[in-house]
């Protein structure tokens, strides 16, 4: 069998190919590092380090924070909300510690434990204690925080406001005029915190989990003016039928009465986006430049029903393998994977043009194409998974079934979820590659039987000792999901 000795690139080690075995740990590890480097560039330390440094000048101290500079004078305090916040408190502290006066943060119950030790109180209720202090607040806010923000506006009670939201979700409003409503009922959410801050400076510091990184739905946009109106709500609650009911009624009038504080007043606010999906993935971009590969940053709002998206994913390799490879196909497939692309709905998605760069560029062998965004899974079955493996296994079984364009590339796709935690199991995600379902049948493995019982971390598990699941831990950080597809081609043999 032909022995095939290899430079990559000047920095990559010489990697060693048995004929036309590939070394598929080596696309995987590449995979990975790529994974996580995207990852990295959104953990609470490097996030806080690049928005926020403190400047001291002869007895008196700066806080700079984007492109402003806000005099310090024992007046700051901290406020935090979400699933991150813990960390990026802590990294927050770090750099301002000194100047700090007091702090709540509110996240979730299960990292209580860990703010005992580092000594720290958290409360959820901050209305009683912000709107005494005329200070400089620094507002931390991530993913996960509207659930740690419950404050119903009087006479609302909680329980009620919860009734209104199941009954709206069970009539089928979207999300979108779900968290209408839940603003509208808060007095926090919906720019709520902000107003009761009023007049103190306000600086929020967002990690966005949301495609589109709209602030007003980042954690329910509690320092940030919502844009509905008060008709807009009443129309919401109308079009479900739930006019008439005790609470409805006590919601309308709360509605109706408007923000406590009258109108919206926010020149006293700055809303700063620290870490998103797209900051990640421009992460990832250089990381796969350094490894090597041409990078294709393709989208960070990728959403839609995984079986569409595996589709798209696994018909996107052949098509970069048809160009890499030299394939007959190649054209057929592009004009298929840009029909299916324009079902999609990915806003500004131009692949056409994305796909003429790779034609155009001149010795490239290897590509890596780069996603984020949330896919949506249908859980049929009563397997373990997550969104991510279960892409990954889709994407397989798309290849097991259309093989056309990849015979002289290497080809591996990843997809994980950045916060380390993919569904309900211990993995981020997984990876897959053309030959994966042949493999695994030859293993005495049912694929499409463990998609239907949605059980794609049982599969994975399984497989070769669960090789293929991504397994980071949880990360500390949140901004939904990242694929990367690798495709380079095969070395020929001499
Ligand atoms: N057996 C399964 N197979 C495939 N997907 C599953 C399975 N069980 C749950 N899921 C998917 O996992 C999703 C939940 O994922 P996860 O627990 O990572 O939370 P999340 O939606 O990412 O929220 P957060 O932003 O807080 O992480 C659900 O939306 C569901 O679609
Ligand atoms: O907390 C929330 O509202 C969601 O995670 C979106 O940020």
């Amino acid at each position: 069998m032909a022995r095939v000795l290899r430079i990559l690139t000047p920095h990559r080690l010489l990697r060693c190919y048995h004929g036309t075995l590939w070394n598929m740990a080596n696309l995987q590890d590449d995979a990975q590092q790529i994974f996580r480097s995207a990852v990295s560039a959104v953990l609470p330390p490097r996030m806080l380090q690049r928005a926020l440094s403190v400047r001291e000048r002869g007895g008196s101290a700066v806080l700079e924070c984007g492109g402003r500079e806000i005099p310090l004078d024992n007046n700051l305090h901290l406020v935090g909300f979400g699933k991150a916040v813990l960390g990026m408190a802590a990294a927050a502290e770090r750099i301002v510690g000194r100047h700090l006066v007091g702090g709540v943060i509110s996240i979730p119950q299960g990292m209580q434990d860990s703010l005992q030790r580092a000594e720290r109180s958290s409360a959820p209720y901050f209305l009683d204690w912000i709107t005494n202090l005329l200070f400089l607040f620094l507002v931390l806010c991530s993913g996960g925080g509207s659930a740690l923000l419950p404050a119903p506006l009087p006479p609302l009670t909680l329980q009620e406001k919860q009734t209104i939201s199941q009954q709206l979700a069970q009539r089928g409003a979207t999300i979108q005029e779900l968290n209408t409503i839940r603003r509208a009922l808060s007095s926090l959410k919906g720019g709520g915190l902000a107003r009761a801050a009023y007049p103190a400076q306000v600086v929020t510091l967002i990690l966005s989990d949301v495609i589109g990184d709209d602030l007003e739905v980042i954690a329910s946009g509690p320092t940030v003016p919502s844009a509905h109106s008060a008709v807009d709500c009443l129309q919401i609650l109308d079009k479900y039928n739930l006019s008439g009911s005790g609470s409805v009624d006590t919601a309308e009038v709360v509605i109706s009465r408007g923000p406590p504080e009258g109108p919206n007043r926010f020149s006293h606010v700055h809303n700063i986006l620290i870490g998103s999906n797209l900051i990640a993935l421009q992460e990832a971009e250089r990381e796969s430049q350094r490894l090597g590969y041409l990078p294709l940053l393709l989208s960070n709002a990728i959403s839609g029903d995984v079986t569409v998206v595996s589709r798209f994913f696994a018909l996107l390799a052949r098509v970069i393998a048809s160009i890499l490879g030299s394939d007959p196909h190649q054209a057929q497939l592009e004009q298929e994977i840009l029909s299916l692309a324009s079902t999609m709905a990915i806003p500004s998605f131009n692949l056409a043009k994305q796909l003429q760069e790779v034609k155009k560029a001149s010795n490239i062998h290897a590509v890596c194409a780069l996603f984020g965004g949330e896919t949506t899974v249908q859980v049929r079955g009563e397997g373990k998974g997550g969104r991510n493996q279960e892409l990954a296994l889709r994407v397989a079984m798309e290849w097991q079934q259309s093989p056309e364009g990849m015979m002289e590339c290497e080809v591996l796709f990843l997809s994980g979820g950045t916060d380390g935690q993919d569904g309900p199991t211990e993995a981020a995600g997984a990876s897959c590659y053309p030959q994966l379902v042949a493999h695994a049948m030859g293993d005495g493995l049912d694929v499409q039987g463990s998609l239907n019982a949605s059980d794609s971390n049982g599969f994975f598990s399984q497989f070769q000792k669960g090789r293929h699941l991504l397994v980071t831990g949880l990360t500390g950080t949140n901004v939904m999901d990242v694929q990367v597809l690798l495709v380079r081609r095969q070395a020929k043999d001499p």
